[in-house]
This record gives C-alpha cells, structure tokens and sequence, in this order.
C-alpha cells in the first residue's frame, strides 16, 4: 500500500497473508481473503508458479507471534483457466486455494462477503514492505473513465475494477488482497489486487487494478475450481 495507514490489528478478519517456502523460512508474496473456512481467494499470478505454499489466518504484524495466527497448508491450486501469465491484461487474474484443514473463526478470522454491486467505498488492505497490515481508501473509477486514452485504455476490461489514481494505491505485495467496499453497512470483497503501473504504484491516471470478484462467482461455484 502506497500511503494509507496501519489497520487496527484484526480489523480485517478476512486477510490472509500468502506464503512461499524457501530453505527452512515462509516469505510473504501477496494477499488474499478467506471465503470459506477451506477456501482462500487470490490473484492467479501469485500461485502461477511451484512452490510450497502456506496462509496465515489471524496475522496483524507478520514479523512477530501474536498468538493469533493460523497457519494452513495448501492442498490445491485452482487457477482460472483463462488467465495467461504473458497476457495478464486480459485479466481472469483470480484463483481458489484449497485449504488442508478448515480454519477455526473467531473475532480474528472470519469469511469475506463476495458481493454483487458496486458500492461507495473502497478500501485495500495488506501490503508490503511494512510488516503489519496497512490499510488505504481508494476511490473508485468508474469503467468509462479507467478505461479512457490517458487511463488505462483498452488494458481494463469489464471484468476488472479501478479504485485509487490519486496518492494513495495498492502496491507489491497487495497482490490478490481484497478491495473491500462498504454495501449498506457491511463490508464486501469486490476485488482483487491484480496489477499496477510498471512506472509505479500510484502512477498518475494509473489506478490500481482489481479483478472484479462479482464476474467470477459462477466460475468459483463451478466444479473445476474445485469448490
Ligand atoms: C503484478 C504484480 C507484480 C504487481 N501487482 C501489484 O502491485 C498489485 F498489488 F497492485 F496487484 C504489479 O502490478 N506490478 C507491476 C510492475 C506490473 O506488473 N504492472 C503491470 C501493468 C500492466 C499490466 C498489463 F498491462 F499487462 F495488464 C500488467 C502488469
């Protein structure tokens, strides 16, 4: 998260930080939200690539033992078959992590809502390189403007959300973390960090990017993300 600021430590029962093996360590790579007690959802660029992953429920600073934290194996990488790695501009930027074991909720571990609608608010959590969660309110962007010559242009498809542009972004790191969005008093994932300018995170007229959860429900509902 470019700016933005510490969340409130388990303000966001829902983020998960994605983890990959390397030697005897676990390094966070990107975000995610919890689902299902079985179920993560993340960016389908994080787990493109082998490697022994874990996610940690319950996290606030991912440097330090709070006594809070969960950590799960992963035992299936469900990948949206549409995305491509060498055209992530045509999005489908989303994938489903089959939990080894369900995750016990609690005040600090609780299921994300996938919603429908497009609402007020947004707002990002997780990031790099702080340790503790950071959170940032982007405004959205609509699709009109996004996708406009001196935007995006033809990069943002339908299938993806814009929020931020201003000095405020998600960046490395915030990879598949949620874009909550405030519905009627409740929060709902709305998005998934999935890209930003290669000039920088908040590049300006280069909001960042986020899959558009809502045009992937079936898709996770479906057999073949294993859910
Ligand atoms: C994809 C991650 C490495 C990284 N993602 C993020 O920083 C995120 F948190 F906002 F999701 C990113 O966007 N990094 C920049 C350097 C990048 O790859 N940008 C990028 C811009 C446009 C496109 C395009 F046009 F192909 F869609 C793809 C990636």
């Amino acid at each position: 998260v470019v700016g933005g600021q510490v969340a409130k430590p388990n303000s966001w029962p829902w983020q998960i930080s994605l983890q990959y093996r390397s030697g005897f360590n676990y390094y966070h790579i990107c975000g995610g939200t919890l689902i299902r007690a079985g179920w993560v959802m993340t960016a389908a660029h994080c787990v493109d690539t082998a490697r022994t992953w874990r996610i940690v429920l319950g996290d606030h600073d991912i440097s330090n033992h709070e006594g809070s934290e969960q950590y799960m194996s992963v035992s299936n990488v469900y990948i949206h078959p549409d995305w491509d790695r060498n055209r992530p501009s045509a999005g489908n930027d989303i994938a489903l992590l089959r939990l080894s074991s369900e995750a016990t909720l609690n005040n600090k571990v609780k299921l994300g809502a996938l919603g429908w609608d497009a609402p007020r608010v947004r707002l990002i959590t997780g990031g790099q390189p702080s340790a503790k969660l950071k959170q940032a309110y982007l405004p959205v962007v609509n699709h009109n403007t996004c996708s406009s010559s001196g935007w995006w242009g033809s990069t943002v498809k339908t299938n993806m959300v814009c929020a931020g542009g201003g000095n405020e972004s998600g960046c490395q790191g915030d990879s598949g973390g949620p874009l909550n969005c405030s519905v009627g008093g409740r929060w709902v994932v709305h998005g998934v960090a999935s890209f930003v300018s290669s000039s920088g995170c908040n590049a300006y007229r280069r909001p960042t990017v986020f899959t558009r959860a809502s045009a992937f429900i079936s898709w996770m509902n479906s057999g073949n993300s294993g859910q």
